[in-house]
């Protein structure tokens, strides 16, 4: 299909696997998160994503996405970033992301973490 839709199976280099569902007209999506890693003390499960992409010429748009880990932590991650597409038609997607954990007070310096992760296709 076309190259950088989001919709299918993904997977970073932490081993986390995202399930993009179809990418509607308006660029939004949903889908589920299963992260490798976790802080989290209850059992990691399964999280809903929900994200909107840019449908660019280039077909190398920018995209982001939040997932809510409801199940197992009170905490919440925002991805955003974009899809490169190589010489040989290979996509990745480029991100950062922003890990908000529930913090007992406003200004809580510890409460938000960032990194970035790269994930590449799988299906
Ligand atoms: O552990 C969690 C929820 C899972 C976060 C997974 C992160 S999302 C960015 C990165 N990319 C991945 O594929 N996986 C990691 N939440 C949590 C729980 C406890 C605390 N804590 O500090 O206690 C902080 C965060």
């Amino acid at each position: 299909g076309q190259k950088c839709i989001l919709t299918g199976l993904w997977r970073n280099e932490l081993g986390s696997k995202m399930q993009i569902q179809e990418v509607k007209g308006d660029g939004t999506f949903s889908g589920e998160y299963k992260t490798a890693v976790s802080l989290a003390r209850r059992p990691i499960q399964p999280a809903s994503l929900n994200g909107s992409q840019h449908f660019d010429e280039a077909g190398q748009p920018t995209f982001g996405f939040t997932v809510n880990w409801k199940s197992f932590s009170d905490s919440t991650t925002v991805f955003t970033g974009q899809c490169f597409v190589d010489e040989n038609g290979k996509e990745i997607l480029e991100t950062m992301w922003l890990l908000r954990e529930k913090a007992k007070a406003p200004n809580g310096w510890e409460a938000t973490r960032v990194g970035t992760n790269v994930f590449t296709r799988i299906k």
